[in-house]
C-alpha cells in the first residue's frame, strides 16, 4: 500500500480534522463550523497528512512559537502538535516519516529548537527530543492547610477583584507577555487560546461552564496577575463541600502569586483546591502553614525540546556561572550533531564548532533535557546517559546550565 505524506490543502482540511479526531479517540464527525473556526489559526504550509487513496489517515502540524529561555530571551521554536495516525495505519512508520519531514523543514527555516507536549513518554526520544519542563498538580485540603480564616485580602496595598471574561480577553495577552519576560519555559500564547479560555470561541453545542476570573493589582494599580477557576459543590451533613479547580493562574510578581493562591484557598465553603499544572517549585505548598495539606496528584514531563541549531540555542540563553565545555553531540537524524565549544559567563556566551577533545558526550536529546536548566548533567552521567571524558565536566555543566527557579510552561499546546 503506498501512503503519501504531504501538506494539506484548504479543501482537504475538514478531512484532516476528521482524521485527527479519529487518532485522538474523538467522535469522527467534526461540525462544519470547526474547520472554518480553526483554519485561520493553522499554517497549511506546515500542516501535513498521510493519504491512503486520497483519504487522510494521519495528521501532523507545526507552528511558529517563541520559547522563553533562561535569562528571558525568546527563541524561535517550531511547535509540533496534532500528531495522530489512524488505528488502521499504525506502526508502519508514518509518524517517523512526518517527523523527519517537519524537522528538516524547521531546520531549513532556521528555527533553533522544536517543541512538543508528548501524549506518551516513550514516543519522541528517538527523534532527538528530551523532556525539558515538568509540571506538578496539587490538591489542597483547605481545612488542613492552616490559613488564617480572618484573611480579608492582600496586606501589601494590592487588591483582588472579580472581573469579566472580556476584561481577561483584553488584558490577558499583555500580562502573559510580561510572564514570558520573567519565567523561562513559557511559550507564546495566541489570541485563539484567550478566546477559547474565555468562552468566545465556542463551537455550537460545545458545553461551556462560565468560570470565575480574578485579578491582582498592586498598590500602584498595576495588573500583576490573574486566575481563572471553576467551582463545584456538594453538601454533607448540612456542611458545604466546595471544590475549586484552577484553570489558569498567571502572576508576574511573587506578591501577585501569593495573593491569588491565598485568595482561592480562602473562599468560604471551599474545602479543596486543585491547582492545575504548575511548576514543580510553585509557591503554593510552601505558602500554606501546613504544606502537607497540598497533596501531589500529578507530576509529569510537559514540554519536550529538540535542539536543531546548537550554536544559536546555547548563545541565546543566559548563564549564572563562568566556564567552558566541549560537547560531543550524537544526532542520528543528522540535524544538529557535532562537537561544540561553549564559553559562558553571566556577561554572555559564545559557542562554535571545535576539534578539541570532548568533555561531555551525549545524544542531542539529552542536551534538550539540560537546555532549560531543569535537569542535572551529574544525574544524567550517573544514569549513563551523559559520558564524562574530563572528570568534573558534568558538575561544570550544572554550574553553567542550571537555573535557580525551574522552567515552567503554563500551556498544553
Ligand atoms: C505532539 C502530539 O501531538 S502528541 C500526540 C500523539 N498522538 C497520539 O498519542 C494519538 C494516538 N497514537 C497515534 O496516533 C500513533 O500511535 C502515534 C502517532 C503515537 C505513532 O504513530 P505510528 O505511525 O504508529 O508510529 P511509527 O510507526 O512511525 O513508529 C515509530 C517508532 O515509534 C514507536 N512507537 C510508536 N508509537 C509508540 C507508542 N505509543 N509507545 C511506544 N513506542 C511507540 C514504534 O514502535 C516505532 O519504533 P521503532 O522506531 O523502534 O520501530
Amino acid at each position: 500500500m503506498s501512503l503519501e505524506v504531504r501538506t494539506v490543502s484548504e479543501s482537504e482540511f475538514p478531512d484532516w480534522l476528521r482524521a485527527r479526531r479519529v487518532g485522538f479517540m474523538q467522535p469522527p464527525t467534526a461540525p462544519d463550523e470547526e474547520a472554518a473556526q480553526k483554519l485561520p489559526y493553522v499554517d497549511l504550509a506546515r500542516t501535513r497528512g498521510a493519504f491512503d487513496a486520497g483519504r487522510c489517515v494521519a495528521t501532523f502540524r507545526s507552528f511558529a512559537q517563541e520559547l522563553t529561555v533562561p535569562g528571558g530571551a525568546r527563541l524561535g521554536a517550531s511547535a509540533v502538535t496534532n500528531v495522530s495516525v489512524s488505528p488502521t495505519h499504525r506502526r508502519r512508520g508514518l509518524l517517523s516519516r512526518m517527523t523527519a519531514v517537519d524537522l528538516a523543514a524547521a531546520k531549513e527555516r532556521g528555527e533553533a529548537v522544536s517543541t512538543l507536549v508528548a501524549a506518551e513518554y516513550p514516543i519522541y526520544g528517538r527523534y532527538g527530543y528530551g523532556p525539558a519542563t515538568w509540571i506538578t498538580e496539587w490538591t489542597v485540603d483547605v481545612r488542613r492547610a492552616g490559613l488564617d480564616p480572618r484573611w480579608s485580602g492582600p496586606d501589601d496595598g494590592g487588591r483582588v477583584d472579580l472581573v469579566r471574561a472580556e476584561d481577561v480577553r483584553e488584558a490577558g495577552p499583555a500580562l502573559h507577555d510580561r510572564l514570558a519576560t520573567v519565567r523561562h519555559g513559557v511559550v507564546s500564547r495566541d489570541r485563539r487560546a484567550w478566546e477559547v479560555g474565555t468562552g468566545a470561541a465556542l463551537l455550537p453545542g460545545q458545553p461551556w461552564t462560565e468560570p470565575f476570573y480574578v485579578t491582582y493589582c498592586s498598590a500602584t494599580g498595576d495588573l500583576e496577575g490573574y486566575a481563572c477557576y471553576t467551582t463545584d459543590d456538594t453538601w454533607e451533613d448540612k456542611q458545604p463541600l466546595c471544590g475549586v479547580s484552577v484553570r489558569d493562574l498567571i502572576a508576574v510578581t511573587p506578591a501577585a502569586e501569593r495573593a491569588l493562591w491565598h485568595f482561592v484557598c480562602s473562599i468560604d465553603w471551599v474545602t479543596t483546591v486543585k491547582s492545575g499544572y504548575r511548576a514543580p517549585d510553585d509557591l503554593l505548598p510552601l505558602l500554606l502553614p501546613d504544606p502537607r495539606a497540598a497533596r501531589v496528584t500529578t507530576h509529569a514531563d510537559l514540554v519536550w525540546l529538540r535542539i536543531l541549531d546548537v550554536v544559536r540555542a546555547l548563545e541565546t540563553r543566559a548563564y549564572a556561572g563562568t566556564g567552558a565545555l566541549v560537547l560531543q553531540l550524537a544526532d542520528p537524524a543528522g540535524l544538529a550533531g557535532g562537537r561544540f565549544r561553549l564559553d559562558a559567563s553571566p556577561q554572555g556566551a559564545s559557542c562554535a564548532p571545535t576539534t578539541a577533545s570532548p568533555d561531555l558526550t551525549m545524544d542531542v536529546a539529552e542536551l534538550g533535557t539540560l537546555y532549560l536548566g531543569d535537569e542535572s548533567a551529574v544525574r544524567l552521567a550517573a544514569l549513563g546517559r551523559v559520558e564524562e571524558s574530563r572528570p568534573g565536566a558534568a558538575a561544570v555543566a550544572d554550574a553553567l546550565l542550571r537555573t535557580s527557579r525551574r522552567p515552567w510552561c503554563p500551556d498544553v499546546f
